[in-house]
C-alpha cells in the first residue's frame, strides 16, 4: 500500500502520520510512504513511530543530509527510499545507492510530482533500464500515468514496485487490475 504525504515541494497536501497510525492499527501491509515535502528529516520520527514501512524522500532536497536521513530511517526500522524528480539526471542517486549505509529503493517519477491522473512519460524508461543495468537486485519504483496500458513498458525496462493511483481505483474492477499489473511485473523481459 503506498501513502503519500505532499507538502512544500509539490502544490498539494494529502496524508501524513495520523493517516498511517490509524491504517496500522488495522493492517500488517506494507505501508510505503513516499514524502513529497522540503524537509523529509522533521517527519522520520513521526512516520517511524506511526508504523511506516517504507520512507521515500526526495533527492533533490536531501543533497547535504541524505546520509543522516538513511540513518535515521533505519533507525526507526522502516526502508529508506529515494525519489526523483522528471528532470533530475539520475546520477544523481547513484551516491545513494552505492553508499555503505545505502537506500533500499530508487523512486523513478514518471510524472512531474503533485497530482494523480497525469500522463505517463515514457521517455523516463531510459532512467529505470540504466538502474537495472547498474543494479541488478534493486528495487524500482515508478510513479505516475501506470495502468494497462503503460505497465508492460515500465515491467520491460526493470521496474519491479509499480504504484497506480487512477487506473486501480478508477476501474470497476480494481482486483483485476491489480493482478494485471503484477502479472506484467513478474513475466516481464527485463531490460528489453
Ligand atoms: O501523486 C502522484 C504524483 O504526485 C501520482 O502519481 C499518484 O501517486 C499516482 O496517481 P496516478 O498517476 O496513477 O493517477
Amino acid at each position: 500500500m503506498l501513502l503519500i504525504l505532499h507538502r512544500h515541494f509539490v502544490p498539494n497536501l494529502t496524508i501524513g502520520a495520523p493517516v498511517i497510525e490509524s491504517l496500522r492499527k488495522h493492517t500488517k501491509a506494507y505501508l510505503d510512504c513516499h514524502l513529497m515535502v522540503t524537509n523529509p528529516l522533521d517527519y522520520v520520527e513521526s512516520f517511524g513511530r506511526a508504523g511506516a514501512s517504507g520512507f521515500t524522500f526526495h533527492v533533490e532536497v536531501s543533497k547535504d543530509n541524505w546520509q543522516e536521513l538513511i540513518q535515521r530511517i533505519k533507525a526507526k526500522g522502516m526502508r529508506p527510499g529515494v525519489a526523483l524528480k522528471p528532470g533530475t539526471p539520475i546520477e544523481e542517486v547513484y551516491p545513494l545507492v552505492e553508499d555503505e549505509n545505502p537506500v533500499e529503493m530508487v523512486l523513478v517519477m514518471t510524472v512531474e510530482p503533485g497530482f494523480g491522473g497525469q500522463k505517463f512519460m515514457p521517455e523516463m524508461m531510459d532512467k529505470v533500464r540504466t538502474l537495472r543495468k547498474k543494479y541488478p537486485s534493486l528495487d524500482i519504483e515508478v510513479d505516475g500515468g501506470l495502468g494497462p496500458s503503460t505497465i508492460d513498458m515500465a515491467a520491460a525496462a526493470g521496474a519491479n514496485c509499480i504504484v497506480a493511483g487512477s487506473s486501480v481505483f478508477g476501474a470497476p474492477e480494481p482486483a483485476k487490475v491489480i493482478s494485471l499489473l503484477r502479472k506484467s511485473v513478474e513475466e516481464a523481459p527485463k531490460n528489453s
